[in-house]
C-alpha cells in the first residue's frame, strides 16, 4: 500500500471537546487518487498533516511506502496546504525565478517548465507584489516540480481561477497515471472534479464514515444503490446534509453548539451591545 493507517486517533488540545480524529483506518493503493469529502472541522486537514509527519502521534500505525512516517521519514511525500502563502518568506521581495532556483527548480527543469506554462506563472513576478491566486500558483510550481510518490493536497486550488484549476487537475491526473503516484486530496470545490478521483471517501466528526470507495461508482459498490449516476457534487451535497443532520441531533442532546443561540437573552440595543463587547469608553 502507498498509505497504510491503523487506529489513528488525535486530539489537538486537552481543552478539545472531542478528538479531531477518531480510530481512523485507511489504505490507499499506489496510483489511486482519493478525494476526501467532509464538512468544515471534519478532520481532513489534521489527517493530511499527520500523514505528512507534521503532527506527532503515538499509538497508531502510519506507514507511507511501507515506511513509518515518524521513525523512517519516507521520501517522495509532498504535502501542499494553504498555510504556505502566509509564510513571510514567500511574501518578501524575491523574484519568482530566484525563488524557484533557490529551492532546486533547475534539477527538475522539464516538470518545472510544464508547470510554469500550466499555472501561467511569470518568472519576473516579485513575490510581495502578487495576488493570492498568483502566489498560490507559484506555490504549486514549487511544490509539484519535484516528482513525488505520494501527494497530500489540502485544498490548495481554492484561489485559482477555474481555467488554471482545470488544467492543473488534468496535469495531476495524467502525472499520476503515467508515474503511478498516489494522491489524497481534501477539497470543498467539486466543479470539474468528477473525472479526477479513482476513489472517494467521507469524513465526519473525525471519523472516516465512508472509507475510500471506487469512483466512478461500480455496480458492486455499496454506494451505487444510493447514488446511482449522481455527480460527485451531488454525492458531496448529500453527505454534508447528513452531517448537518447528525450535528443538529447532537445539539438537541446538548452535545454541540453552533450557529445562533436562540435560547439566550441578547442585548437589544447597540449601546448594550457595545458595552457587552467592551467598545465603550
Ligand atoms: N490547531 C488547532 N488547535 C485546536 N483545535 C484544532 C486545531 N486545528 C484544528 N482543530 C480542530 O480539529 C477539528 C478538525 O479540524 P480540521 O482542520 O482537521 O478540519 P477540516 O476537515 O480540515 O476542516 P476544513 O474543511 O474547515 O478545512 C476541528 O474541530 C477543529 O476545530
Amino acid at each position: 500500500m502507498a498509505v497504510h493507517v491503523r487506529a489513528l486517533s488525535y486530539t489537538h488540545s486537552v481543552n478539545s471537546q472531542s478528538p479531531a480524529l477518531d480510530s481512523i483506518d485507511l489504505d490507499l493503493p499506489p496510483g489511486s487518487r482519493t478525494v476526501i469529502i467532509g464538512p468544515n472541522g471534519a478532520g481532513k486537514s489534521t489527517l493530511l498533516q499527520i500523514l505528512a509527519g507534521k503532527r506527532l502521534v503515538s499509538g497508531a500505525d502510519i506507514y507511507i511506502q511501507d515506511k513509518d512516517v515518524f521513525r523512517d521519514s519516507p521520501e517522495g511525500v509532498t504535502f501542499l496546504g494553504t498555510e504556505w502563502a502566509m509564510n513571510p518568506v514567500v511574501r518578501s521581495d524575491i523574484v519568482v525565478s530566484h525563488f524557484l532556483d533557490s529551492v532546486g527548480g533547475y534539477r527538475h527543469k522539464d516538470r518545472r517548465d510544464k508547470l510554469l506554462d500550466i499555472l501561467d506563472v511569470d518568472l519576473d513576478w516579485h513575490m510581495h507584489n502578487i495576488s493570492d491566486g498568483e502566489r498560490r500558483r507559484v506555490q504549486l510550481v514549487f511544490g509539484l516540480m519535484a516528482p513525488y510518490d505520494v501527494l497530500l493536497l489540502d485544498e490548495v486550488t481554492v484561489d485559482l481561477d477555474v481555467l488554471v484549476r482545470d488544467d492543473l487537475l488534468r496535469f495531476l491526473k495524467q502525472d499520476s497515471e503515467e508515474r503511478g503516484a498516489t494522491i489524497l486530496y481534501a477539497t470543498h470545490i467539486f466543479d470539474g472534479l468528477n473525472e479526477f478521483p479513482t476513489r472517494i471517501a467521507h469524513m465526519s466528526f473525525g471519523r472516516l464514515v465512508t472509507p475510500p470507495s471506487p469512483w466512478p461508482l461500480t455496480h458492486e459498490s455499496p454506494l451505487n444503490a444510493r447514488f446511482g449516476s449522481s455527480t460527485l457534487y451531488h454525492v458531496a451535497l448529500q453527505w454534508l446534509k447528513e452531517d448537518r443532520e447528525h450535528r443538529r441531533e447532537l445539539e438537541r442532546q446538548g452535545r454541540k453548539l453552533r450557529g445562533a443561540r436562540r435560547d439566550q437573552t441578547v442585548p437589544s440595543d447597540s449601546e448594550t451591545f457595545y458595552r457587552k463587547y467592551d467598545y465603550s469608553h
